[in-house]
């Protein structure tokens, strides 16, 4: 099976195009093409299938094996790959993911490619999230989580981009030690479908360094949805305008949450890095 290895910001994927539907037990075969030492190695699995409502539809699997709803770092990768091998001159594509059919920009050209993603509008209610939270929103909430003896409460902003996030504000994201405490807000029972997790630092209005714990994945080095889902939380706490740079262990994506449509723009890069083929 041909494979193409691209990544946004160092959130790398395997790309598989080509082929009507997932593969039965897609899951395992996530879990094994991902493995960094026995397999290819990725943060995930992303199948271009065919749609009837946009140009092509993405699914992906992280490399737990879960599916999930939205990928803003992947999307940027399937768009490149589909314009650079399948569509040629059209520089606006439109892809069909689980959380809706989004709009997709190439910009620049070469190696400085960008791409621009509209997001769609974030969920706030957190019925929705889903989040076992009482109230509408939940924006500023405390939750507690127990590492070995040692308590935290944390004050969260739940929002969903298609998945879910929980944006946490910190003194210093960027040496955070995430491996303790991220798995223990991923699995928090507050979350019914587990959720990624973003600890963020306001630079200034406009700047933020975020560091993510994502669920089905661990530690990445960058995440669309949840840059996505910071500046959102950020912006609902008074703490940020409504466009930001957001400075990953990767890189940057520049987020804008339009005030006219509600929606949310992501830009930033797309590599691909190498082809090969999946013999196991
Ligand atoms: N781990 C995420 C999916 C990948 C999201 C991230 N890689 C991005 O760029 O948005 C989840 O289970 O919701």
């Amino acid at each position: 099976m041909k494979f193409t290895k691209m990544h946004g910001l160092g959130n790398d994927f395997v790309i598989i195009a080509g082929e009507t539907r997932l593969p039965v037990e897609a899951g395992k075969l996530a879990r094994n093409i991902c493995d960094r030492h026995t397999g290819i190695g990725a943060d995930g699995l992303v199948y271009i299938l065919p749609s009837a409502i946009a140009d092509f539809r993405m699914r992906i699997l992280n490399a737990d094996g879960s599916e999930a709803e939205q990928c803003g770092n992947a999307v940027r990768c399937v768009a490149l790959y589909y314009y650079e091998r399948i569509s040629g001159a059209r520089q606006a594509l439109t892809v069909e993911t689980q959380a809706g059919v989004q709009r997709v920009w190439l910009e620049g050209d070469g190696m400085d490619r960008l791409v621009r993603v509209d997001m769609g509008r974030p969920v706030l209610a957190s019925k929705d999230i889903p989040a076992a939270v009482e109230g509408e929103t939940v924006v500023d909430r405390t939750l507690q989580v127990n590492n070995r003896g040692e308590e935290r409460a944390y004050t969260f902003t739940a929002v969903s981009m298609g998945n879910p996030h929980a944006v946490i504000e910190v003194e210093d994201a960027r040496g955070y030690p995430l491996e303790q405490w991220g798995p223990l807000v991923e699995t928090h029972p507050y979350f019914p479908n587990k959720t990624n997790v973003e600890f963020i630092t306001i630079r200034s209005r406009d700047e933020m360094d975020m560091r993510v714990w994502e669920r089905g994945v661990g530690q990445t080095m960058a995440c669309g949805t949840g840059a996505c889902a910071a500046l959102v939380a950020s912006v609902l706490r008074g703490r940020a305008d409504r466009r930001a740079l957001v400075h990953l262990k990767g890189g940057d994506l520049l987020i804008e949450w339009n005030e006219e449509d509600g929606r949310v723009y992501m830009t930033g890069p797309a590599v691909t890095v190498f082809e090969g083929e999946w013999n196991r």
